[in-house]
Order: C-alpha cells, then structure tokens, then sequence
C-alpha cells in the first residue's frame, strides 16, 4: 500500500524560479531497467524503485525536473506500475515532473489517459504534465489541457532518425509538418500549459522552432547518450526565461553500473548543472 504524498503543482512562474535558484535546467530521466541497475538491488522488495530513490535522493539538488519513461514500468505489469506509483512519491515538491507516456487518442479516451497521470484520486499518481503525440489532432490533445495547472508536452521534433520520415515533409511553402504542428497546436493553449518536445540533435531547427514558438517551454530529450550538444541548443533555442529542459536519461542514472551508482549519477548531473549554470550566467 502506497501513502499519498501532499500534491503540489509547478505552474510556468515557480519553474522559472527554481531554474534561477538552482541555476539549473537540467531534467533526468528515470528509463529505469530493471536488467541494468545493479545486481544487489534484485533482493529488495521493489528494485527499481529503491535504484529511483537512491538516484533522487543523490541527484535532487542538481535538477530542476524528472521525467519518467512510462515504457520501461508498464512493460513489467503490475510491479511495474507500483515502481511507478511509488517512484512518482519520492519525486521533491520543488521539482516539475513528467510522465513520458506520449499518449492521445480519441477525446473521451485521452480524457482517461489525462486522469491516469494528473488525477492522484483514481490513478495514485498527480503528475505535472504528460508527454502527449499531437498525430490525432485537436481533440486528442485538448483534454489534456482541460486539467488545472496541468501541461501537455506535445512532441515537435523528436531526436530519433525516423522523425525524417514525417516530421520534416512540407506541407506548404517553406513550411515543414513540425513547425505546422506548432503553429498549431500553440493555439490550443497557452504558455502556461504546453510545452514541446524538441530533440537536442536538432540543434540547426531551434532557430525555427522559436519563430512559431518564441515563449513556450521546450523539453529537450537527446544530450548525453544520443549525442546532442547542449551549448548549440542553449545557443538557438533559449529564450529570455531560459525556456528549455534538458534531459538525459541513460547518461546520468547508468554513469556507473557498481554499488557507487548513485554517487556517479550525482557526479553526472552536477558536472551538467555545473556547464548550465554558466550559461545561465551568460545569458
Ligand atoms: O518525449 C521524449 O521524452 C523523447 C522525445 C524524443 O524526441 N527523443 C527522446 O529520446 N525522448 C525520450 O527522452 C529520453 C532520452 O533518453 P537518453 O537518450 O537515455 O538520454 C527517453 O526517455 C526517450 O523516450
């Protein structure tokens, strides 16, 4: 049985804040798998969360924001879902967290997924945002934006090959499917509640992204294991209120595969927050 922790949302406002307080905009993914944390955890009750809370504990005061990969907890069933919940309890009030589940579906069907992720009463987890994929239009995403103080982050440009395969076709003169699907989609909300994904190995389309985007937050999945540059993300793509999450998932929470894991995680994380730190000052 998992106790509730007191929910606490993080509007636009105090995650600007604790970007200066921290002088970090630094977000890590917890893809926790379960054939890669450390062997001597396999004996604890509920491994993957006991691999989570060593590496928050460790990790908390170099990050803004933790994103969870839903793939990697629903893929175990049932304990899945109760390292879910339980890691989703752990995550610090001061910090913006994200269920990576990249859902949408028909209205009344992302209304279920927007409850499965904001609405602690019926799910047990209250999330700030969720990852949500735009392909279906409106009224799959708008449901998401129905919830207070909740964000949708709408993937844009995501980091892998195959977003060549759609996301760069144009559909009007000089103009490409991805920056249509934040043109759009930008006028279902507001910068309060939506944010983008955009992919750190897309440094030369930040440029774009800011013309349709200039003040949306924008999350950035790809530094660190898939190799993309945080000083020419930060170059294109920061706005006045910095404007970007950074996350990296493997690079931190896997830097050691031994007992100091945690420990090598909080090296990681401090050695990204220590490079964004400068560049906040920079700025
Ligand atoms: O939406 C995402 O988070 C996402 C979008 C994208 O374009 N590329 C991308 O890598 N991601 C996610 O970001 C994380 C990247 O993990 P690492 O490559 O290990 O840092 C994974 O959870 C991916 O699912």
């Amino acid at each position: 049985m998992v106790t509730l922790k007191l929910i606490i949302t993080m509007n636009r406002k105090e995650l600007i804040e604790q970007i200066r307080t921290k002088k970090s905009f630094l977000c890590i993914g917890l893809d926790t798998d379960i054939t890669k944390i450390p062997k001597y955890l396999l004996d604890t009750e509920d491994p993957v969360y006991e691999f989570n809370k060593q590496i928050i504990e460790a990790t908390k005061e170099y990050c803004v924001s933790y994103k969870i990969n839903t793939a990697f907890y629903e893929s175990r069933g049932l304990a899945g879902w109760q390292s879910l919940i339980r890691t989703w309890n752990e995550l610090p009030k001061d910090t913006f967290s994200i269920a990576d589940a990249k859902r949408g579906d028909i209205g009344n069907t992302s209304e279920m997924y927007a409850k499965a992720f904001f609405q602690a009463e019926s799910s047990g987890m209250s999330f700030d945002s969720v990852t949500v994929a735009p392909y279906m239009g409106a009224d799959s995403v708008k449901p998401f934006l129905k919830f207070e103080n909740k964000w949708a982050i709408v993937l844009g440009l995501t980091s892998n090959e195959g977003s060549k395969d759609f996301q760069f076709l144009p559909v009007a003169e000089e103009t490409m499917l991805f920056e249509r699907v934040i043109q759009t989609v930008s006028g279902w909300g507001t910068n309060d509640n939506i944010m983008f994904v955009v992919g750190a190995t897309r440094g030369e389309s930040f440029l774009t992204i800011r013309k349709h985007a200039p003040d949306h937050f924008l999350l950035v999945p790809g530094v660190g294991a898939q190799g993309g540059n945080l000083q020419d993300v930060c170059k294109y793509g920061m706005n006045k209120d910095c404007g970007l999450l950074i996350n990296s998932s493997r690079a931190v929470i896997y830097a050691s595969s031994g007992e100091d894991f945690a420990e090598a995680a909080a090296a990681e994380a401090r050695k990204v927050q220590n490079e964004m730190k400068l560049i906040l000052e920079s700025m």
